[in-house]
């Protein structure tokens, strides 16, 4: 059964860890093996809530063999990919070979690309239509940094960088897009968006693009906020309305901690 935190669309909730440098391709099967032997002894039902874990490249061979080897129910993905199909990228890595290793995501503009890597609105654009090309869902990251937010822009920038990810899609890939909104003075810092910071940007996210591709399609897009999300925060994010899920980065790497978080169901109070 495919359901929503909110009951008003037919979006499934996702709950995606972003491990970022850490683990190493040993320490990562630990983890992820550590992960789905936690969420098999609470009887996690995957059908109701999809996970996946974002792990270094250099793990993502592991990973694989991992989840066909022991028919995990859990997706992964990269955390950055290129531009580029191949060639003279020296570091970059292609769409195309995410595909082949079974990725179904990659990350595009994370914060931290976009900071420490200079990544500029136009790259970004054109990672995610080669993640499309390569038939690999990319996960759009957004957001505004403290000083944004506190001069109170903060919906127009990160408006802005939507519709620069966005550029020349059409419906069916943007239906398929999966957006994470993350403010950049949420992550990694415990300081945490409150639920109603979350739903306000994730409501104009989805209005942006109902504008630009229609109603029927912006309903089926899938947002995610992320910045500090723990277990004891992540029932009260994802009971609003278009918060469809969440990008964990500092407590995907705790097992225990992110399957309470992708069992967000079981500490929902109900009004
Ligand atoms: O990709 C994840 C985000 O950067 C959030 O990281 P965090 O949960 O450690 O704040």
């Amino acid at each position: 059964m495919t359901t929503s935190t909110n009951g008003a669309f037919d979006r499934k909730p996702f709950i995606a860890g972003n491990w970022k440098m850490n683990m190493d391709h040993v320490q990562g099967i630990t983890l992820l093996q550590k992960l789905a032997w936690t969420l098999s002894d609470a009887k996690h039902d995957y059908s109701r809530v999809e996970v996946a874990v974002f792990p270094p490249f250099t793990d993502l061979r592991g990973v694989q063999t991992l989840v066909q080897g022991d028919d995990l129910d859990v997706a992964y993905g990269g955390q950055d990919l290129s531009q580029f199909d191949s060639g003279a990228y020296t570091g970059d890595i292609s769409g195309q070979f995410l595909n082949k290793l079974g990725c179904k995501y990659v990350l595009v503009g994370h914060s931290e690309r976009r900071t420490i890597h200079n990544e500029s609105d136009d790259v970004l654009n054109a990672k995610v239509k080669a993640a499309f090309k390569h038939g690999v869902t990319p996960v759009l990251c957004v957001g505004e940094g403290l000083e944004i937010r506190q001069a109170g822009t903060h919906v127009n920038h990160t408006l802005e960088q939507l519709r620069a990810g966005v550029a020349g899609l059409n419906a069916d890939q943007a239906a398929e897009l999966v957006v994470a909104y993350e403010p950049v003075w949420a992550i990694g810092t415990g300081e945490v968006a409150g639920p109603e910071d979350a739903q306000e940007m994730c409501a104009a996210i989805r209005a942006e693009l109902g504008q630009l591709f229609g109603a029927d399609t912006a309903a089926k897009t899938r947002l995610l906020y992320g910045g500090s999300v723990k277990a004891n925060n992540a029932a009260a994010i994802l009971k609003e309305r278009d918060v469809d899920g969440l990008l964990v980065g500092g407590a995907s790497l705790d097992p225990a901690e992110f399957a309470n978080i992708v069992r967000f169901e079981s500490h929902l109070v109900t009004d």
